[in-house]
């Protein structure tokens, strides 16, 4: 069959396993890197399959370490993967992987939270972001310290359509520690609903495609893994910029257990919290006693909205933070307060604005 003998000539050849590969460079995991590897191709085939097809495609692998999810990648018929990797031990091992498949693998030594995706790919891959994707996919088995701080950043670029999001709404196959791929994909009142679902959810379309067991990898980290798919929406939910979205969202999930408008106080400077925050909950028509894991995302819309609203009528409000109004209050008290007052140890300063001194 045609289909089938194409496939047959994506395969690599005959390589040293992941695991060989791992004795032959004596390559130990380093802990400050949050590296846990996958040595099972199974598994590595079955996070790939959850991209999509990938016949042709455009790859961006994240943090490849001895490149198991890349040989995987690279069996599924992509046509230039290209893998940024922080660890120089691993390049050689990576060299070897793309002399395997020439033209086909290329290797970037540097950190993903700095590297310009945006430069590493040619911009005829784009397609227009009201059509469908791109044949352009970020994979990764995420180190786990980098994992968050770099899916907001890439939430940003989806909102303003940068980075690699220049290209279109370009898809995401990351791992993530279970609790947070549950946090991303948690539905409105559920245990685990978070700034984090809000803001994943708002752009994209989010799956929690299923979990590998901690012991599936080596060495064995602490917690188990989820695998999340993202595909970013040709209209976001929410159509405010980011930052004002994010601190809506913020502030709402101050005090998670609490009624949800405890937040939103926080949001305006003290002397017009009261008359601001009840003209907030008003305009937006969110029950204020509803607590922050209930708000739905069409409820965080409409306070997004009136929140830009009160911001456009009163320019100062949009960049008033109330930690910084209590640190400066707190500042003030100390240079008031005689010396040998509890302001003045080190246990006595601020620690929540639930608790002011
Ligand atoms: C959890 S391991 C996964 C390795 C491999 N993909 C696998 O599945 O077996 C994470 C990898 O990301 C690399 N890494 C850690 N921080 C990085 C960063 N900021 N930029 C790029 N790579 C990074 C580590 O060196 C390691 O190879």
């Amino acid at each position: 069959m045609a289909a089938s003998g194409k496939l047959a000539s994506f395969r690599l050849p005959p390589l040293p396993t992941v695991g060989e590969l791992i004795k032959l460079y004596k390559l130990r995991a380093e802990k400050q890197l949050s590296q846990n590897f996958l040595l099972d191709l199974r598994l590595t085939d079955k996070i790939v399959r959850k991209a999509g097809c990938l016949n042709g495609a455009h790859v961006c692998e994240v943090g490849p370490g001895p490149g198991g999810l890349t040989r995987s990648i690279l069996n599924a018929g992509a046509a230039d993967v290209l893998v940024v990797e922080k660890d120089s031990r691993f390049i050689p091992g990576l060299q070897l992987l793309s002399e395997a498949a020439p033209g086909r693998l290329r290797i970037v030594h540097g950190d993903i939270l700095t590297y310009r995706m945006d430069r590493g790919f040619q911009a005829n891959i784009s397609k227009p972001w009201e059509e469908d994707p791109p044949n352009f996919h970020i994979i990764g088995n995420l180190p786990f310290n980098v994992s968050t701080p770099l899916i907001i950043k890439w939430l940003e670029n989806i909102a303003n359509r940068t980075g690699p999001f220049a290209f279109g709404r370009t898809r995401l196959t990351l791992t993530f520690q279970k609790e947070v791929a549950e946090r991303l994909t948690a539905s409105t009142s559920s245990k685990q609903r978070s700034r984090l679902s809000i803001m994943a959810q708002y752009l994209c379309t989010v799956h929690n495609c299923f979990t590998i067991p901690g012991r599936a990898f080596v060495p064995k980290p602490e917690v188990d893994v989820g695998v999340v798919h993202f595909t970013p929406l040709v209209q976001p939910q929410i159509q405010q910029p980011f930052q004002l979205v994010e601190k809506v969202v913020r502030n709402v999930f101050q005090f998670r257990r609490k009624h949800c408008h405890k937040g939103i106080e926080n949001l305006f400077p003290e002397a017009r919290r009261v008359e601001l925050t009840q003209e907030m909950m008003q305009k937006a028509d969110v029950d204020p006693v509803l607590r922050p894991p209930e708000l739905t995302i069409p409820h965080i819309r409409a306070l997004a909205d009136a929140y830009a609203h009160l911001c456009i009528r009163e320019p100062g409000l949009l960049s008033y933070e109330f930690r910084e109004e209590l640190r400066l209050k707190h500042l003030a008290r100390k240079s008031k307060a005689p010396t040998g007052t509890v302001t003045d140890m080190p246990g006595g300063t601020l620690q929540s604005p639930l608790q002011p001194c």
